[in-house]
């Protein structure tokens, strides 16, 4: 009889019950979601407080007991630090020097060079530029000649989440709600586009074997388009501080800060229960900061990918959860006409805030429907779990190794929220919010890595819901399918089938004169 070690024994077990390595295969073949697989590691090792598998050969601890999570990734989030690294440091300058890609010191800096820009005071500045686009995007439907617009939602969103985190981030005006064939969104499209058999493969390859991808030079993304917003954010940089033009978007906050230092903040209400807040006990620099052109760019670049994909997904969400529960879509009806009412018709960034029920919608859909089904840390120092429980023994974890948060699992866990299944927004009512297990929901990660611009997510979501529900219904038609199933072809979380659903109009009276 051979001999093997704990370690082979534990992979030969894998693969023998087809639990991890088989998932994974089914799913780069399109037969089980991301999402499945996921859940199926979750579930690997039931009644344990984690579980570790192999990424083929490097281990890979999973988290999912909320104590150990916090105790991990927050208290002690020093031993990790950094994720996983997909992009070689060896490729695209601007590519590789963004936020999520730097590890350590150089990440801990440019992480407090960018919170401020992301505070909510600065949402309240940038609050035209998203009016601006949601008047846009209702206005295209409203010019339509038919009471029902049949819609594929994540296509709509994905153009309109272009045209907002353009204008936002690069000081861009695009509009790819009207024009699907604009430059800007055609790359961006490409660039987070992870649909298709080579580029599923590429991906998920960068995760499972990364020393391979390092060696190899391989990056996950297309050349072209990052080349495109390169020479696009380089350009604009460059007619900027030749014309001293100022607008209020991050580039120009970024300038001025190279200028001036950060002024003391307004006060300003934040934007709702999913804020991420542990990320923030950064010291923040009060002082001029000193970036340059390259990184602005490459944060910028950064932005518009963490922002673009995330934000259609999270739209597509709340638009099918609002389309399958009519009840609940009339109960936020009566609070967006309410909140334009008490407004005077013209809608601020403090009455969108003030909007509770709309804030337990968006809580929701992203409990039910976390766009990032999974996040990761890299061990940076050596790491023990101490046992706990009488059957756990100590468990070390090695520098290099991975940690998983499996986010959408979490989520949907029912000893977390009951009848996880089912789209409930009391669960975030006043009353029940207090009742909800701390370190259970991560719709933007957790601890000091966890997403930079919560805030800007959630504004985004609440005040485009608030200018399509002023003006209509999302109504189900014939295409729809509910319940939705997720989608097996690619990465991130999208329906089977598309999105579609009917725009029906409230008033003949909301036709735009223009
Ligand atoms: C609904 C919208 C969004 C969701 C669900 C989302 C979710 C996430 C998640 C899960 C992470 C990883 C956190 C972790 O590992 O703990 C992350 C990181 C990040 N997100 Fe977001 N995000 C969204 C929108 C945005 C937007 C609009 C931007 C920028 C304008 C952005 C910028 C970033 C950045 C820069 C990081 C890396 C932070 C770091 O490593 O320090 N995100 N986001």
């Amino acid at each position: 009889k051979l001999k093997s070690s704990p370690k082979t024994e534990k992979i030969l077990k894998q693969i023998v019950h087809g639990s991890c390595i088989g998932s994974i295969w089914k799913t780069v073949t399109g037969k089980k979601s991301f999402a499945d697989m996921i859940q199926d590691a979750y579930y690997m090792e039931p009644n344990t407080r984690y579980s570790t598998f192999y990424q083929f050969f490097n281990p890979v601890l999973l988290v999912k007991d909320p104590d150990l999570i916090k105790q991990m990734l927050v208290k002690d989030s020093d031993h990790f630090m950094n994720h996983q690294h997909f992009i070689p440091p060896e490729g695209d300058p601007i590519f590789y020097k963004n936020l999520f890609s730097m590890e350590n010191q150089e990440w801990r800096d440019m992480r407090s060079r960018l919170t401020p820009v992301f505070t909510s005071s600065k949402m309240k500045y940038m609050f035209s530029l998203i009016t601006q686009n949601c008047d846009k995007f209702v206005k295209h439907f409203l010019r339509k000649e038919e009471t029902v617009v049949t819609v594929e939602m994540r296509e709509i969103m994905a153009r309109f989440s272009n045209d907002v985190i353009s204008n936002i981030v690069f000081g861009v005006e695009v509009d790819a709600v009207n024009n699907p064939n604009d430059e800007v969104y055609l790359n961006g499209k490409n660039l987070t586009n992870l649909t298709g058999l080579t580029r599923v493969l590429k991906f998920l390859g960068s995760f499972l074997v990364p020393k391979l991808y390092k060696i190899l030079k391989i990056s996950p993304f297309p050349e072209a388009s990052i080349k495109f917003f390169s020479s696009l954010v380089q350009t604009n940089i460059d007619v900027r501080q030749k014309n001293n033009i100022v607008r209020p978007d991050m580039i120009n906050i970024l300038l001025d800060a190279r200028k001036n230092a950060f002024q003391p903040e307004e006060a300003a209400p934040d934007t709702g229960f999913a804020v991420m807040r542990d990320s923030e006990n950064f010291k923040l620099s009060k002082t001029k900061i000193d970036i340059t052109d390259l990184e602005i760019a490459a944060q910028v670049i950064t932005f518009f990918f963490a922002g673009f994909e995330t934000v259609s997904g999270m739209l597509s969400f709340i638009a099918y959860e609002l389309g399958a529960n009519p009840e609940v879509q009339q109960r936020l009806i009566g609070e967006v006409d309410h909140t334009l009412e008490a407004c005077g018709g013209q809608i601020t960034y403090e009455a969108i805030l003030s909007m509770k029920y709309m804030d337990m919608v968006v809580t929701e859909a992203l409990r039910k429907w976390p766009v990032i089904i999974l996040t990761d840390r890299m061990c940076t120092k050596p790491y023990t779990i101490e046992a706990k429980y009488p059957d756990e023994k100590s468990r070390h974890v090695k520098e290099g190794s991975s940690v998983w948060l499996p986010v959408f699992a979490i989520h949907r866990d029912p000893e977390n929220y009951p009848e996880p299944d089912k789209f409930d927004p009391e669960r975030f009512s006043d009353e029940n919010k207090r009742t909800v297990k701390p370190y259970t929901y991560f719709p933007f990660g957790v601890g000091p890595r966890g997403c930079l611009a919560s805030r800007l997510g959630l504004l985004e979501a609440k005040t485009l819901f608030f200018y399509i529900l002023t003006n209509f219904e999302i109504v189900p038609v014939e295409k729809t399918q509910i319940p939705l199933k997720i989608s097996k072809k690619r990465i991130t979380m999208n329906a089977e089938g598309g999105f579609w659903f009917g725009l029906k109009r409230r008033t003949e009276l909301s036709t735009p004169s223009a």
